[in-house]
């Protein structure tokens, strides 16, 4: 998909919601647990239930490939049920992936190839040539961690290199590689502060943002600097909307959660844009 065609349903559903399919087995409904993918059940109604009040999915793959084959095959049919139900819906593989050059390539045809995600997420640690690799793929993004939202983000993240915090030379050098208008940055929702230099350095750039919901981060706060005038946020929850009940109303239960930060966004875009 391209950045124009996600702005397009932005605009269309004055959502900018991410919806994270993190599921994790032993918090669903138990009544599902005797359908024969309990995973896949669980996600198509989530999905059926959210998807005119959201605008992206994000699977983290950690919580299908701890169920081996099986998990493996509930993210293809997840993958492929958003595709061709609603084509529309952006989606992203939080891979976190990033590795030397030709296996990078690998993790970028898994992902985009294979599976038809829009976008994966990718660690810069190894630089250059580890993330290059899944830019040359026409109409997908690669979402780079820049300042992450977890209390480790502070380990190396914040360190000053230079007189510059590492996160800010990881955006800044990132521009220069080839096919950097494929990238995107991920900023946790927990630390809004940051978002006034960030949007310094990269202005356009669309910036995957976590961490509201279960993590405490604020949509006001990160709005206040992150929107631009593309809107350029996609905020991320997961357990906050999927896990809004276990009971026979889950999906309902997740829409309602999914509506409170819609109408939250669709107020806040009236107000600035
Ligand atoms: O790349 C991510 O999506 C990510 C980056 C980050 O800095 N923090 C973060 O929480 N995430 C992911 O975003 C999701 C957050 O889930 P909830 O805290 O349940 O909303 C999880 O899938 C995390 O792996």
């Amino acid at each position: 998909m391209t950045t124009q065609q996600l702005l397009e349903q932005i605009k269309k559903k004055n959502s900018f919601l991410c919806i994270g399919l993190d599921v994790d087995m032993t918090k669903i409904p138990s009544f599902l647990l005797k359908e024969e993918d309990p995973i896949f059940s669980f996600n198509k109604a989530i999905i059926d239930a959210t998807h005119d009040v959201a605008v992206a999915y994000k699977p983290n793959i950690a919580f299908y490939e701890a169920y081996g084959i099986k998990g493996w095959e509930s993210l293809k049919k997840t993958i492929d049920y958003i595709n061709q139900n609603y084509p529309e819906l952006y989606t992203i593989a939080d891979a976190k992936r990033g590795d030397i050059g030709n296996t990078a390539t690998m993790y970028a045809k898994a992902f985009f190839e294979d599976m038809e995600f829009d976008s994966v997420t990718v660690a810069p640690y190894m630089g250059k040539d580890s993330v290059e690799p899944f830019l040359t793929f026409e109409n997908k993004h690669t979402i780079l961690l820049a300042l992450t939202s977890n209390e480790g983000a502070f380990d190396f993240q914040t360190q000053l290199i230079e007189g510059k915090p590492l996160y800010q030379k990881v955006i800044e050098k990132s521009q220069t590689y080839n096919n950097a208008d494929n990238l995107m940055y991920v900023v946790g929702a927990t630390k809004a502060e940051y978002f006034k230099e960030i949007r310094n350095i990269v202005p356009h750039s669309f910036l995957l943002v976590p961490g509201v919901g279960a993590q405490g981060g604020s949509l006001q706060d990160v709005c206040q600097y992150g929107l631009n005038d593309q809107v350029g946020l996609l905020i991320n929850s997961s357990r906050g909307i999927i896990f809004a009940s276990n009971k026979e109303d889950f999906a309902e239960k997740a829409r309602e959660q999914a509506l409170l930060l819609q109408r939250e966004m669709s107020d806040i875009l009236k107000e600035r844009l």
